[in-house]
């Protein structure tokens, strides 16, 4: 399965707006099919605060809706499903508070986004719970991956546990491809 961009509509009035940010028929209609077990929130205090790129091995393996409630993340996904077609490449997308755009992240992906901007609070549904023992990940600067990450010039703000992340070719194989190779967003 692939990485899926939700654009859902958002009304406006002179109050503000209003969107569903998440509809289980109509997430189903766009080829998400996800039985969601638990919210995550973060909050990310400076620019260029780096998270992950992580994942959790089955049977802890989770798929991802997310998006960003205040200020904008270039989020990334990377397929680490053994024997895809497009192993190791990845989409980016800038998800923010005003675009309101979500990924959906299947399990089979290694996740990770960078902050744009100071204050960013970042949402998502995950379908199944948190196992530390399940957590795996990949480090974000891996030359490997060619990620273009946007670094400010005061440089990425990690965890200590990131800083120390393999690389994609030490990765041991956790998910099999089963079809649906990594498409373009747009
Ligand atoms: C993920 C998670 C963490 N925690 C605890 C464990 C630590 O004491 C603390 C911070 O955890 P961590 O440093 O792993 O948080 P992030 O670096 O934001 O991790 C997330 O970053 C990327 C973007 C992801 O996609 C994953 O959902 C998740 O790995 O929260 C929990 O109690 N429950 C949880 O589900």
């Amino acid at each position: 399965m692939t990485v899926i961009l939700v654009k859902q509509p958002r009304f406006a009035d002179q109050r503000g707006w209003f969107t569903e940010s998440w509809n289980q028929a109509k997430f189903a209609a766009l080829g998400i099919e996800a039985d969601f077990c638990q919210d995550n929130h973060s909050y990310s205090q400076s620019t260029g605060t780096v998270r992950g790129l992580h994942f959790q091995t089955p049977p802890y393996a989770q798929a991802k809706l997310v998006r960003c409630v205040r200020g904008s993340i270039l989020d990334v996904a990377v397929d680490i499903r053994t024997g895809s077609p497009t192993y190791g490449q990845h989409v980016s997308r800038v998800l923010s508070a005003d675009n309101a755009e979500q990924l959906f992240i299947p399990a089979g992906y290694a996740h990770g986004f960078i902050t744009l901007e100071p204050d960013c609070e970042v949402i998502y549904k995950v379908t199944a719970p948190y196992h530390k023992e399940s957590e795996g990940g990949i480090i974000w600067n891996d030359p490997a991956l060619g990620i273009d990450w946007p670094l400010p010039e005061t440089g990425a703000c990690l965890s200590d546990k990131d800083l120390v992340l393999p690389l994609l070719h030490e990765l041991e194989p956790h998910f099999a491809y089963e079809g649906g190779p990594l498409v373009p967003l747009d």
